[in-house]
């Protein structure tokens, strides 16, 4: 499958785009990795989970996209080089996430801005000529470079998946995520994770869903040690 035009044609090339725990945990190896932004999604922690992060008593929740007028969702794009690589990578997103409701789904993905050839002009001395400092110029550069988009595989969860449990107060979202646990380890380390790696990964973007969910669990969590102190 060739979906990016700038990889030869002599032998097959995929992008995944991942945007859950494939960022810290992918599973399938791959020849590049870089920030990306898949266009018309954003990311939600409405997937229900009863395998890696809950169980059929207690569903745990994890991410999956939903379509957005106004938000892109931040991520990476790994580059599976070879028809051996690739179908290795399908054959593990197939029974990591197509057996939890998840499907196949072509998505445009753009590089993020950071990893783009700096167009910043600079005198002789290397000094910089933007009239921005700095950490202004390290904000401006991050988000979707839309030059750069091409077709990525992702998996998503649609609403309509037996595993779906949607929108919630997220106070209610945070004691699900506070209680659940599966085969992966408790919900709340998944959310935990993927907050600090997505602020990691994008210093300057705000996700008031990711980081609000992130907040609440944070002192679920610590009630609960202060309590079984
Ligand atoms: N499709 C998401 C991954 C969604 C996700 O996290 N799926 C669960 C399975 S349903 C998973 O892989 N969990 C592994 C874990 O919890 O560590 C991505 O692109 O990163």
């Amino acid at each position: 499958m060739h979906l990016h035009p700038s990889t030869s044609t002599a032998h097959a090339s995929l992008w995944i785009f991942g945007y859950g725990s494939l960022i810290w945990n992918p599973g399938f190896s791959y020849a590049e990795r870089r920030k990306a932004h898949a266009r018309g999604y954003a990311r939600r922690m409405y997937q229900g989970n009863t395998y890696h992060r809950g169980d059929d008593n207690l569903p745990g929740r994890v991410a999956t996209l939903v379509e957005s007028q106004t938000e892109d969702a931040n991520g990476v794009a790994f580059r599976v080089e070879g028809t051996r690589a690739i179908e290795e990578a399908l054959k593990h997103l197939n029974e990591r996430e197509v057996g939890n409701g998840y499907v196949f789904k072509l998505v445009r993905v753009a590089f993020d801005l950071s990893e783009s050839s700096p167009s910043r002009a600079s005198s002789t001395d290397g000094s910089s000529l933007s009239s921005y400092s700095d950490s202004e110029e390290e904000e401006r550069r991050e988000g979707p470079d839309y030059h750069s988009s091409f077709l990525a595989l992702t998996c998503i969860a649609h609403s309509s998946n037996e595993f779906f449990l949607g929108p919630a107060h997220p106070k209610e979202m945070a004691a699900q995520i506070g209680a659940a646990s599966g085969k992966a380890g408790p919900n709340h380390e998944y959310v935990l994770k993927l907050a600090e790696n997505i602020r990691a990964l994008f210093p300057h973007t705000k996700d008031s869903h990711l980081y609000g969910l992130e907040k609440r669990v944070r002192e679920i969590v610590k009630r609960e040690r202060r309590d079984t102190v």
